[in-house]
Parts: C-alpha cells; sequence; structure tokens
C-alpha cells in the first residue's frame, strides 16, 4: 500500500489527542471527538487537540453565536499557520492576517477600496461580457445536442472573471507556470487545507517532515515572480482612469502613499492571492452545487423558470437588475448554501487570551473550528434538515449575512467574509443566466434520483465528480 502522509499525518495527531484527553475533560462540556469528518461531528462544541494546539469545533448555532458573535473581539484573529507563513508573505494578507491594526486597516482599505458596491458595480460590463461568452458558446453545444461539462464551464468563467477583476486582463496559463493558472490557484487551496504536522509540532516545522513547506516554498516563488509581472505591466500601461481594476486602485494606494501604515509590493502581492482565492473557487463550486440541486429536483428548476420567465420573459437575458426580483431563485440558494457550504470549516479563528465561554474555559491560543456543514444540518435548528426544501424559507426571515447562525456560508463577525457582496451577486447571475437560457438534462437518460452529490472535502468543497449535462436553449431570440 502507498505510504500516505495525509493519512499519517491524521494518525499522529489523533494519537496525540488521546495522550491530553485528561486536560481538558474537566474544562469543557465534549470531551474529545474521534470522528474527523465535518459530516458527523455532533451539534454542540467540543474540545480536541490536535497534536500541541487545543480545537473548538462548533458545530450548534448557539454555540457559533458565542464564538463569532458574543465574544467575536477574543477569538478574531487567525493562527500561525505554515501555509500563511510562506504563501501570504508572511501574513500580510487579510485572510491569515493576525487580528490587531495592521489587519483593521488592510481589512478597511479592501471594504471600501477594493470591494465596495461601486466598485463591484463598475465590473459589470465585464461580467456580462464573460457570461456572454459562455452562453454563445452552450448555444453551439446545445445545436449539437452535446454534453456539457458544466464544472469546467463553471470554474473557467469564474476564473476569468476573478482574473478581468483583478488584472484587468487575461493572461495566458503559461504566463504563470507550465501548470497553467487555475491549477497553480488549486494548488494554494490544496496546501492550505492540508494537516501540515508543523502547525500542530511546531518543533517538528523546521523538519518538514511531509516536505509541505518546500512546495510552498516553490509556489510562492511562482506567484511572487507572476504578480511582479503584473504589477509591472500596470506600471508601463499607467492607470486605467475611471475603468480601474484591483491592481490599479492598490498602485494608487501605495503611489500616493494614502495609507496609515506600510503598503509596498508585498502588500499588493498579498491582497491580489487574497482576491483571487477568494473569488474564484467559491463561486464556481456555490454555482455548481445550487446547478446540482437544481438538476436532482426538477419541479424546482421548472419554478426557477417560471420565475425567471415573469420578471425577464423569453425575449432577453438575464441583467443584474433583475435580480433583486428573483426571490424564489434566492430561496434555491439559500437552501443550497445551507446544504453545502462551499467553505464548511470556514477558516480557522484563534483564542487571543483565555476566555470563558458559557460556564467553560477556553484557553488562550486554541483554534476555534466552525463547523457550518454541520450547522446546516443541526436537527434542532432545522426540520427534515437532510432534504433540500428551498420553500422551508418561505416568510422566513433567515438570510446568509451572518445575523443568522443558523446559516453562516459566509461566516459572520469581525472576520466575516468581504466578498459576500460580489460573491452572492456573481453566484446569483450565473445560475439565473444558466437556466434562463437553458434546459437542462442528464447524459445517458440518468434519472435526477441518481445524480451523484459525492463532495470531496478541502478548504473549499466541491463536487468529487464533475457535473454533466446536455443544454437546450430555450429563449426566442
Ligand atoms: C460565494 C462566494 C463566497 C463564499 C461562500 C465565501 C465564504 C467565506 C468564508 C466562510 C470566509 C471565512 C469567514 C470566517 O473565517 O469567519 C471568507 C473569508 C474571506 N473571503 Fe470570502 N467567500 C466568497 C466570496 C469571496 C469573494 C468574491 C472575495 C473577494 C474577492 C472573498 C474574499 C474573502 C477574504 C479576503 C476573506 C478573509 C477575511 C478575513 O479574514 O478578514 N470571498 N469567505
Amino acid at each position: 500500500m502507498e505510504f500516505s502522509w495525509f493519512w499519517f499525518t491524521l494518525v499522529v495527531i489523533v494519537a496525540s489527542s488521546f495522550l491530553h484527553r485528561g486536560k481538558y475533560k474537566n474544562k469543557f462540556n465534549g470531551g474529545v471527538v474521534l470522528n474527523f469528518s465535518y459530516r458527523f461531528l455532533v451539534p454542540g462544541y467540543y474540545i480536541m487537540r490536535f497534536g500541541l494546539v487545543p480545537n473548538i469545533i462548533v458545530s450548534s448555532p448557539k454555540a457559533a453565536e458565542l464564538f463569532l458573535k458574543t465574544y467575536d473581539l477574543v477569538f478574531a484573529s487567525r493562527p500561525p499557520h505554515q501555509a500563511a507563513k510562506y504563501l501570504s508573505w508572511d501574513q500580510r494578507n487579510l485572510a491569515y492576517g493576525q487580528y490587531g491594526p495592521y489587519w483593521r486597516n488592510m481589512r478597511k482599505l479592501c471594504t471600501l477600496e477594493l470591494l465596495s458596491s461601486l466598485k463591484i458595480s463598475s465590473f459589470q460590463p465585464m461580467r456580462r461580457e464573460e457570461l456572454g461568452l459562455l452562453i454563445e458558446s452552450l448555444k453551439r453545444a446545445a445545436q449539437g445536442h452535446v454534453v456539457v461539462d458544466l464544472t469546467v464551464k463553471v470554474s473557467s468563467l469564474a476564473a476569468e472573471m476573478s482574473c478581468r477583476m483583478v488584472f484587468g486582463k487575461k493572461y495566458e496559463d503559461k504566463d504563470i507556470d507550465e501548470r497553467g493558472f487555475k491549477c497553480v490557484m488549486q494548488e494554494v487551496v490544496k496546501l492550505v487545507a492540508v494537516p501540515n504536522l508543523g502547525d500542530y509540532f511546531p518543533f517538528l516545522g523546521i523538519l518538514d517532515l511531509q516536505g509541505l513547506t518546500s512546495k510552498m516554498k516553490a509556489l510562492s516563488k511562482v506567484f511572487d515572480d507572476f504578480f511582479e509581472k503584473v504589477i509591472d505591466d500596470h506600471v508601463r500601461d499607467g492607470n486605467h482612469g475611471q475603468n480601474k481594476d484591483i491592481v490599479d486602485t492598490m498602485m494608487s494606494i501605495m503611489q500616493t502613499g494614502q495609507t496609515e501604515f506600510q503598503f509596498d509590493h508585498r502588500h499588493v502581492k498579498a491582497i491580489m492571492l487574497d482576491m483571487l482565492g477568494g473569488s474564484m473557487d467559491t463561486a464556481a463550486s456555490s454555482t455548481e452545487w445550487i446547478l446540482s440541486e437544481l438538476l436532482k429536483n426538477p419541479s424546482t428548476m421548472k419554478k426557477v423558470q417560471k420565475e425567471l420567465e415573469d420578471v425577464v420573459g423569453l425575449e432577453r437575458m438575464v441583467e443584474e437588475s433583475d435580480l433583486e426580483q428573483l426571490t424564489y431563485l434566492e430561496m434555491v440558494i439559500k437552501e443550497t448554501f445551507r446544504l453545502h457550504p462551499v467553505a464548511p470549516l470556514m477558516l480557522p479563528h484563534y483564542a487571543t487570551e483565555d476566555c470563558k465561554v458559557d460556564g467553560y474555559d477556553i484557553p488562550k491560543e486554541s483554534r476555534i473550528i466552525i463547523n457550518t456543514y454541520a450547522i446546516g444540518r443541526d436537527p434542532s435548528a432545522w426540520t427534515d434538515p437532510e432534504k433540500f426544501i428551498p420553500e422551508r424559507f418561505l416568510g422566513s426571515d433567515i438570510d446568509v449575512r451572518g445575523q443568522h447562525f443558523q446559516l453562516l456560508p459566509f461566516g459572520s463577525g469581525r472576520r466575516g467574509c468581504p466578498g459576500m457582496q460580489l460573491g452572492l451577486l456573481q453566484v446569483q447571475l450565473i445560475v439565473s443566466q444558466l437556466v434562463h437560457c437553458f434546459d437542462w438534462q442528464l447524459p445517458n437518460d440518468m434519472l435526477p434520483e441518481d445524480l451523484d452529490m459525492t463532495e470531496e472535502f478541502g478548504l473549499v468543497t466541491t463536487r468529487a465528480n464533475h457535473l454533466m449535462a446536455i443544454p437546450t436553449f430555450r429563449l426566442q431570440k
């Protein structure tokens, strides 16, 4: 049998959790959870020692509210992390930045300058153009009654939209590395998610037993070279007036020195990776899960299409201005986020001081893992939690913006996703356009109930198998 570092690491970490079991047994109500799959964790909250690091697994809405709202300030940091060190220019980015004045300033800069409503609207023509190109290619597939790999199509669309938003243009795959842009990005997401012995036994970090650090260093060099080239291109081409991409905006900020903190090439590069990492896989995977649920539930698909017919009509394509009227689609999206949160364990939070939560001691330096997958399926919060029922949101005020702790696809509190508005917009737009322009049929006469919904676990949870379907164009023009 082939030796796997992944399983070896998990075994070592679990074994070490046994050794420390006694220490925390009386401190917290859960004892040690031995099942690693986020699917089976029991609602509530548990302490589990991975290596030398205490981990709190939060898997009920009530517990999530305590950690993300009541004591948000104590848990608003990120743990030290090998991947963050090498892949974020020494934690200069937002996603893995430690809580403090630097992170607060950077967060303000991202929210106000890079991800504001104004900035998001400025990319509207680009989104329309990229989606238009996809629709044209699907129309050709529809004419030939060809099976389409929706996983590939949607992830390419998300990647191109992200590149144009961040860099202002599409780079060719070979510009970054012979493996291609998407592949290199996926490697980052994978490396960040792999359990790393160095994170749980810091004294082992230097030995790099799994070879992860050397991979990270190599990848970081690839990104560093590529991002320097992007910066050079922007310096050479000058800024693009009203149509500034994200790099243009950051370069202006850097050149005018308007920040109250140091902001140089390293910061620009770290934020570039955040924006790409934050927007590419999340939007693609959310879209893929929504389409999967619609294909699996044809009556729901019909209702979404009927709503689109009523709001948009069959004479034209969907415009962004139509989206707020698509209330049934909104329920479908919420229901899919509940069952398939794309970041099922979010990003880890970190206790910056000892804290008593609900009467239990949480030691300083604990990692807090919010299990949104378990929360979305918590039977005390949801009736028939395993069933896909968008109508459950009819007349309910539960939304996805972090105020309702039973549904947290974007997190909540200080660390909640700053790209939520953009992410939601992209997902609503792509899904509505695809189901408005086309009827979809599963290949090989597959029945909807036979569609495989197996997940592939990672920082972002994708389908284990690609989603394949045959389109038929349904608009009158
Ligand atoms: C459907 C799309 C998206 C989903 C489901 C999603 C989900 C999330 C989640 C769950 C977190 C972690 C929250 C926490 O740890 O408390 C997060 C953080 C983050 N997201 Fe998103 N996201 C999406 C789109 C985006 C987009 C479009 C961007 C930027 C262009 C983005 C940038 C970020 C960043 C920078 C963070 C780290 C924030 C921090 O640590 O302060 N995300 N996202």
